[in-house]
């Protein structure tokens, strides 16, 4: 299998004046195409940073990243912007949509910009959110507005999808529906997908688990047996 994304001797050091922060120290890891994982690690253990690196949102101090045959290590900001905007969409905790534009709004921001977007409303549909097209997120729930997020960001019909604690700002019984989505959206699309939580039990719903530990991949579980988002409980 070819992998989507893999990383050899990533590393990333944060330095701030006098101190340096090792946050990655040499991740050798891969993502495979329509593949459901979940990341997990301590708090501190180099998670959203190494999201944020597959996402070219930032980038490793050493080691090499390759998305596909693209050597993100060594893009240019160009390559990097193309890669940002057609190749990935983003999920984050808290859902960063704008107050003042509807859901439909919020989601056609990212269809304007991409090469073979969705229609705004179909993306919405796909996330259970048809009859909510024209509210504003302040008349939405907090599942409902980070259903508008996802929705906004498959709208682009991106290969990759990361996450990072879709769930953590919502009660057990809202996640599950997030996750329920994100499953459907795996399975329908075929998005290859990757989600980082703090919550072990989310992991029985991956096809593969990958924790961190101090900036390094400390270990790397198949799961044949995936369970439905529904036989969740925490
Ligand atoms: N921009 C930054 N500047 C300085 N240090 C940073 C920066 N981003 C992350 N760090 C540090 O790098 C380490 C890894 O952080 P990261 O956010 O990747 O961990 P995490 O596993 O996602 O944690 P959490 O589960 O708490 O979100 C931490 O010690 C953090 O303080």
């Amino acid at each position: 299998m070819t992998p989507v994304f893999r990383t050899r001797g990533l590393t990333r050091v944060f330095r701030m004046g006098e101190v340096e922060i090792h946050a990655l120290r040499g991740v050798d890891m891969e993502l495979y195409a329509g593949e459901f994982v979940v990341l997990l690690g301590a708090s501190g253990s180099g998670k959203s940073t190494l999201l944020n690196i597959l996402g070219g949102l930032d980038s490793g101090t050493e080691g090499e990243v390759w998305y596909r045959e693209t050597d993100l290590s060594h893009a240019t900001e160009r390559v990097l912007t193309d890669f940002r905007r057609h190749h990935v969409g983003f999920v984050f905790q808290f859902y960063n949509l704008i107050p003042s534009l509807t859901a439909r709004e919020n989601v056609a921001i990212v269809t304007d910009i991409a090469r073979h977007p969705m229609d705004p409303a179909d993306a919405l549909a796909l996330v259970g959110l048809e009859e909510r097209l024209d509210h504003f997120p302040a008349q939405l729930s907090g599942g409902e507005q980070q259903r508008v997020a996802i929705a906004r960001a498959i709208a682009k019909n991106p290969e990759v999808l990361l996450c990072d604690e879709p769930t953590g700002a919502l009660d057990s019984k809202t996640g599950i529906k997030v996750l329920e989505v994100l499953r459907r959206i795996n399975r329908e699309l075929g998005t290859t997908t990757a989600v980082i939580t703090h919550n072990a039990v989310i992991a029985d719903m991956a096809e593969r688990m990958i924790r961190l530990s101090d900036g390094r991949v400390s270990e790397v579980t198949e799961n044949p047996h995936p369970v439905d988002p529904d036989q969740l409980h925490w």
